[in-house]
């Protein structure tokens, strides 16, 4: 499969993709991606995605509504706070309805010990969110939303075998969620004219690494990440 991105951006957040493409390009290379579409991905690793997804849902939708009620105009409030209402309501019925499709243990998404890579993104994120710059912050979880729907995008073109796979791709895929996206990132693009460049390339930067920690998580549930210590 070759993979592509369609889309190009004007302005900001279109520079913004130029840094972290070759990382999405790697992310849609990888076996678990290339698993949903062939439908091969084990159920077991799909499941202790959902069980870390959880987690990491729950905390991104705070962060969100963080940098929410901190944003420098209404537009963005509006657009941040619309994105952690979709990630509270539609991405966690998903999990519980996805969990079900494929006859996973029941607790398996309430009794979850998050992964050292979980943990780490998940800290990464809200470490920025607290205590970084509103720009940093948000820098920060734009490649979140960015990647799954560019994920999404691709992969629903392929298509997979696999019902409870088609049921995540479409849902990723569909206009709700691409629509969110798409406002936050226009919000974000009308911001920028106004950040400084030095800032600018700090979110650049930030941006990297949570795109880097976007590969570690699809990479971790794949592996069946475990603390080393764990007894
Ligand atoms: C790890 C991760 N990143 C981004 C999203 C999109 O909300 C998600 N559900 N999980």
């Amino acid at each position: 499969m070759t993979a592509t991105v369609e889309v190009r951006r004007a302005g900001w957040t279109g520079e913004l993709w130029s840094a972290i493409e070759p990382i999405h390009l790697e992310i849609l290379q990888h076996p678990f991606i290339t698993g949903l579409t062939s439908g091969e991905l084990a159920p077991e690793a799909f499941v202790r995605f959902l069980a870390q997804d959880t987690y990491y849902v729950n905390e991104y939708a705070r962060s969100l509504a963080m940098l929410s009620a901190t944003a420098p105009n209404m537009a963005l409030t509006r657009s941040l706070l619309q994105h952690a209402a979709g990630a509270v309501t539609a991405e966690s019925g998903l999990h519980a309805e996805l969990v079900d499709m494929i006859d996973a243990p029941a607790g398996v998404l309430t009794e979850v010990l998050p992964t050292p890579t979980a943990a780490a993104y998940v800290d990464f994120v809200t470490a920025r969110v607290h205590s970084g710059s509103f720009f940093e912050g948000l820098c920060a979880v734009l490649p979140c939303m960015w990647v799954y729907a560019e994920v999404g995008r691709h992969l629903v073109a392929a298509g997979s075998p696999h019902p409870t796979y088609q049921r995540w791709i479409d849902s990723y895929a569909g206009s709700d969620y691409l629509d969110e996206v798409e406002r936050v990132l226009a919000d974000v693009d009308v911001l920028a004219r106004d950040v400084a460049e030095v800032e600018r390339q700090r979110g650049v930067d930030i941006a990297i690494a949570a795109t880097r920690y976007e590969w570690m998580f699809w990479d971790s549930a794949y592996r069946g990440e475990e603390w080393p210590t764990l007894v």
